[in-house]
């Protein structure tokens, strides 16, 4: 086989996979708890947790003490692949759910387990709608003391360094008093690049840092919120990855 039909099959069997899982876990869900509910994430995560070695990655996880919180919070984390979804499943603590584009709905069985999940989608095209749902979040959150988990930079994005943040994850955070809880892997472009036609095996390095705290914060504090997230996310992927620290701009955003 060539490389490039290698890459191809590694990633088909990925597709396939999930679709299977998903197939497989449906059922489970809806015997064990009748519905969604963010209880059926145990579930998921049972199962997903057996993919990296089929694969051949290995998680390297530090930190995971700071989940250890009473209070909701925000999570934040770095968006390089679909294979990111091995690396959440690996870390997720319990009564934790994610903000998804509401594309993935349509994604059969896997779109389906999403939302047994618990996952809250969005309309990444309508602003407005992205903010009612992401205040709705906010409240139930509080009521039923679930963590959420967001993708700040709004899309996948493998090329070596972070996209400049959106802002949805830090309005939740302030808007419900919870604290931000970043979550930071190692760049997979050693062992996988789809440009390259890269996938072996590898090892991922996950940091889970120090909650930052949001009590007494309003929303005119949202950028500096953000900013300073983004700048210690950085720097942390740079160490992670063995990098050179790039991460000497103040603010957000590649430098020019
Ligand atoms: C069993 C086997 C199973 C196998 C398969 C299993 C599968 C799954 C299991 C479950 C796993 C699920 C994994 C799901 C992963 C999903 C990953 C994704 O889909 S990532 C993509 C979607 N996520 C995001 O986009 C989140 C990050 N984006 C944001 O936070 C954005 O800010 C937004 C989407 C909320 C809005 O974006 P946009 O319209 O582009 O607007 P902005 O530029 O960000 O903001 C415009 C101005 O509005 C202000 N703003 C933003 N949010 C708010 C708010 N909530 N309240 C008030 N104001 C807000 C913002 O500050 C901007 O104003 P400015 O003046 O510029 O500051
Ligand atoms: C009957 C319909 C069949 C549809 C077949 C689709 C098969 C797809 C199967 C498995 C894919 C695995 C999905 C795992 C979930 C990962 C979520 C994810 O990483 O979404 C990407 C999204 O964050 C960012 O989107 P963009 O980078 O902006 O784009």
């Amino acid at each position: 086989l060539s490389p490039a039909a290698r890459f191809q099959l590694k990633i088909g069997v990925y597709c396939v996979l999930c679709l299977a899982a998903s197939a497989l876990a449906v059922p489970l869900c809806l015997l064990r708890h009748g519905g969604r509910t963010v209880r059926n994430m145990r579930i998921i995560k049972n199962i997903v947790k057996n993919f990296k070695y089929i694969y051949g990655l290995r998680f390297e996880a530090t930190g995971l003490e700071n989940f250890q919180i009473e209070e909701p919070c925000v999570i934040v984390s770095n968006h390089q692949s679909i294979l990111d979804m091995i690396g959440l499943m690996e870390i997720l603590p319990d009564n934790c759910v994610q903000i998804g584009k509401k594309e993935l709905l349509y994604m059969g069985p896997v779109g389906l387990i999403m939302y047994l999940g618990g996952v809250v989608f969005i309309n990444r095209k309508s602003t407005s709608n992205a903010k009612t749902v992401m205040a709705q979040v906010a409240q139930t959150m509080l009521d039923e003391n679930v963590k959420v988990w967001v993708y700040p930079e709004g899309t996948r994005n493998g090329n070596g360094d972070l996209l400049p943040f959106k802002k949805g994850a830090f309005h939740l955070a302030i808007q419900a008093q919870v604290p931000v809880i970043p979550v930071v892997y190692s760049s997979f472009s050693s062992f996988y690049n789809p440009a390259k036609k890269l996938f072996t095996s590898g090892k991922i390095r996950v940091e889970v840092l120090q909650p930052i705290e949001t009590k007494g914060l309003k929303a005119e504090d949202v950028t500096d919120l953000t900013e300073r997230c983004y700048c210690t996310m950085r720097e942390t992927f740079f160490r992670l990855s063995g990098m050179a620290n790039e991460a000497n701009s103040s603010g957000q955003g590649p430098q020019q």
